[in-house]
């Protein structure tokens, strides 16, 4: 029997992941990404898999949300995680990825998937046959417009930000210090330090900078996502905010005075070569400008030259639990499935989780086999069951706030010593649901 294809369309990271789960099943899939022909507003790159803003997929351990998603991912075979490890940079504790290679490596592997065609092109209307859609939170107009006609619904939205890229040759290394925070892994951090004076000083001057213009349907819905705030929006809750967020000292001590200082802005490495350093953090709406000039006065980065500058985008999601299961099919039409932040699943790692259900459901379509639900016991199973059942409740204001760290990976997250042990029946649950459902 010939098979027809089944159609990813995106090919961020769900829509990579899913399609490579496709392809795994035996299935053939189309692919199709529209960079390089057409770019998003946050997206640079030809590559699969971009990573729009940090290059980091969050904590490591598997005691923690993120690591113990990772964790789950790995036992199920997927390929950015697999990836992910294979291109990790050093950062203290978290899976942190050289951006460049994890992408390039992965457009390499689909592309010569034989059961993976490859279509760079944008899609504008929703085919028929089976279907995953993963055309992320900035899906192109003319395809949101038909989303918008199928599902007879408004889409959902919050602010979202990407933080500056700085040349590591251009960071006065007698100022700035590796570290890592807590002495925790490697000393894989360099730390701009302040004092107190350098820090109200910045301080004022970021509250007095210049933003880039938000367009009028735009100011009237601005809703930040809470753990991605532009760092001028923190300034302008209070003078210690930043010092609470990412410029907190706590856990650095200087290595020139052997003392905690007032507050640190830490840089993440983000190529294998550490000549590129992330801002960790510094996601920002500053006119490119008012960045270039406020950021340079950070004691280390006068000479700062900066790579990528930061921007800020409106990021769009459906409403799923109004109109999908959780096995990620939409309930007017089981044969469309979609997965990432489409659907509201913010953040790389629980995008990829995403693709991965989404994936491993349309090849079961086509196999004539029963869709999959992930065991509420794992976190993978909590994500997506908190989007089918709890998330009404959550959803309206911010959405993705639940869909990084749902309510068993706070848990994890805040007494790994209490709950370490929903992480253990997590996993145990996962290998038996394995063994019963993937043989
Ligand atoms: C500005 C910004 C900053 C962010 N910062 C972070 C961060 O620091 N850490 C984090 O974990 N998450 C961050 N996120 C969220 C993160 O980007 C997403 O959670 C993740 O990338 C979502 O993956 P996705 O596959 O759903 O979408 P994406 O990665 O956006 O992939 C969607 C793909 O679909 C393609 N596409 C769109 N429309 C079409 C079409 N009609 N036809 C064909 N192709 C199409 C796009 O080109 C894109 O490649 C940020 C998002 C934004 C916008």
């Amino acid at each position: 029997m010939t098979q027809q294809p089944i159609q990813v369309i995106g090919g961020g990271l769900a829509g990579t992941e899913a399609a490579w789960q496709i392809a795994q099943a035996g299935v053939p899939v189309i692919l199709h990404e529209m960079r390089p022909k057409r770019f998003s507003p946050a997206h640079h790159t030809e590559n699969l898999a971009e990573l729009v803003c940090s290059n980091s997929f969050g904590a490591m351990a598997s005691d923690r949300a993120a690591g113990l998603l990772h964790e789950e991912l790995r036992q199920l075979g997927s390929i950015i995680i697999a990836k992910a490890d294979e291109h990790a940079v050093p950062a203290g504790g978290a899976l942190a990825v050289d951006r460049g290679q994890f992408g390039e490596d992965l457009t390499q592997t689909l592309a010569n998937h034989p059961l993976i065609d490859f279509r760079r092109g944008e899609v504008k209307e929703i085919p028929e046959g089976i279907v995953v859609l993963a055309s992320g939170p900035l899906t192109s107009p003319d395809l949101s417009a038909d989303l918008q006609r199928f599902t007879g619904m408004e889409y959902l939205n919050f602010f979202d930000a990407a933080s500056p890229i700085i040349l590591g040759d251009s960071i006065n290394k007698d100022i700035a210090f590796m570290a890592s925070r807590y002495d925790k892994g490697e000393a894989a951090y360099l730390n701009c330090p302040m004092n107190k004076e350098q820090y109200l000083h910045f301080w004022e001057e970021l509250r007095k900078a210049e933003q880039t213009e938000l367009k009028d349907f735009e100011k009237e819905t601005a809703k930040f996502f809470e753990a991605c705030l532009p760092i001028e929006e923190m300034a302008r809750r209070g003078e210690d905010t930043m010092r609470y967020g990412p410029l907190k000292p706590v856990g650095l001590s200087d290595p020139r005075t052997g003392e905690r200082n007032y507050a640190v802005i830490q840089l993440r490495q983000e190529d294998k070569a550490g000549q590129l350093w992330n801002m960790v953090g510094f996601q920002t709406n500053l006119r490119w400008g008012e960045q270039k000039r406020v950021f340079q006065m950070i004691p280390g980065l006068e000479k700062a030259e900066f790579v990528r500058l930061g921007v800020m985008h409106r990021n769009t999601f459906l409403n799923a639990p109004q109109l999908m299961s959780a096995s990620l099919q939409f309930k007017e039409r089981p044969t469309l499935l979609a997965a990432g932040q489409l659907i509201g699943t913010e953040g790389y790692t629980a995008a990829s989780a995403g693709g991965w259900l989404a994936g491993t459901n349309a090849a079961r379509l086509a196999l004539g086999k029963e869709p999959l639900i992930l065991p509420v016991t794992t976190m993978m199973g909590a994500l997506f069951e908190f989007i089918r059942s709890a998330a009404p409740k959550h959803f309206q204001p911010m959405a993705p706030n639940f869909g990084i760290v749902p309510d068993l990976g706070v848990r994890i997250k805040s007494k790994p010593e209490k709950y370490g042990r929903y992480r253990d029946r997590s996993l145990a649950d996962l290998a038996s649901w394995k063994a019963a459902n993937l043989g």
